[in-house]
């Protein structure tokens, strides 16, 4: 499978979506849905380095990882010491949706990324209406971006903006972007390398909140990681694997600690 696959299955279903419950609805649902606490602010810290924890049940590198639910895993991220929680809302291949936001939100008073492949300004109210304080926006794939990040700041959320090169990190920045994502997986051939982030932190304003994405697995790669300047880091399979959540996420948050160092100037 190729990522243009699982963009096209996102076209699809985006299709049967907005039939289902059309923005109108949504628009409505958004005015009586609680606006949770700051993504961004919970991120940044002065001496610490962030968890985002991520509820992934499947993914198109591993297949299954977890038959475990939501409300099985957010309370552990939590009392874990997580500063935030992802939860992926894409069906086909991940095996998640929109529903898994709304429990999240029930279960946590954490703030919510909304992990997805968003397309549409559509997927973006439909996010808060679901109750997400962030979301991710791929510089590549989203098709206006200064447009989607004013969407996010009209609707009092954050915007994750996932960047592959300087170019788009460039680009980021003068859409807006307050939070930039660096992936540390080829979306070619879904393998990680957390050197993504080696080569591509320093092109990152110190103003800007920096997340690395994808690939952690353990204490050494936080430390790694916390050595080139970024703030947060987001944790998927690994910790969803784990046979022992509370503990496993622990020891990140752990090795976070006391551990950030500035991002080096270009
Ligand atoms: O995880 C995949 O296999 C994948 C394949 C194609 C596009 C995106 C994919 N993952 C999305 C993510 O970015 C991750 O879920 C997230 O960064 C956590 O990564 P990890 O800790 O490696 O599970």
């Amino acid at each position: 499978m190729k990522f243009i696959d699982i963009i096209r299955e996102r076209e699809r279903l985006l299709e049967i979506r907005k039939k289902y419950q059309p923005l109108a609805e949504l628009k409505e649902n958004i005015k009586r849905v609680k606006l949770r606490t700051d993504f961004k602010k919970s991120l940044v810290k002065e001496d610490d380095v962030s968890i985002i924890c991520e509820y992934k049940p499947a993914s198109p590198s591993l297949g299954e990882i977890s038959q475990l639910t939501v409300g099985d895993v957010v309370p552990l991220f939590e009392e874990g010491g997580a500063s935030a929680v992802s939860v992926l809302t894409e069906e086909s291949f991940f095996k998640s949706n929109i529903d898994n936001l709304k429990l999240a939100c029930r279960i946590t008073r954490l703030p919510l990324l909304r992990k997805d492949f968003i397309l549409d300004p559509y997927q973006i109210y439909e996010a808060r209406a679901y109750g997400a304080s962030a979301i991710l926006l791929m510089a590549d794939i989203y098709p206006d971006l200064k447009e989607g990040i004013e969407i996010c700041k009209y609707l009092d959320m954050d915007a994750l903006v996932e960047c592959k090169n300087p170019e788009e990190i460039e680009t980021a920045v003068k859409s807006g972007a307050e939070v930039i994502g660096i992936n540390n997986r080829d979306f070619n051939d879904f393998k990680t390398d957390l050197g993504r982030t080696e080569k591509l932190a320093s092109y990152v304003p110190s103003n800007i909140t920096l997340v690395s994405e994808s690939g952690v697995q353990s204490p050494e790669d936080v430390d790694f990681l916390s050595k080139l300047g970024v703030d947060a880091l987001l944790v998927g399979s690994s910790i969803m694997k784990s046979s022992h959540i509370l503990e496993k996420v622990n020891s990140l948050v752990l090795t976070g600690k006391n551990s950030k160092t500035r991002r080096q100037k270009r």
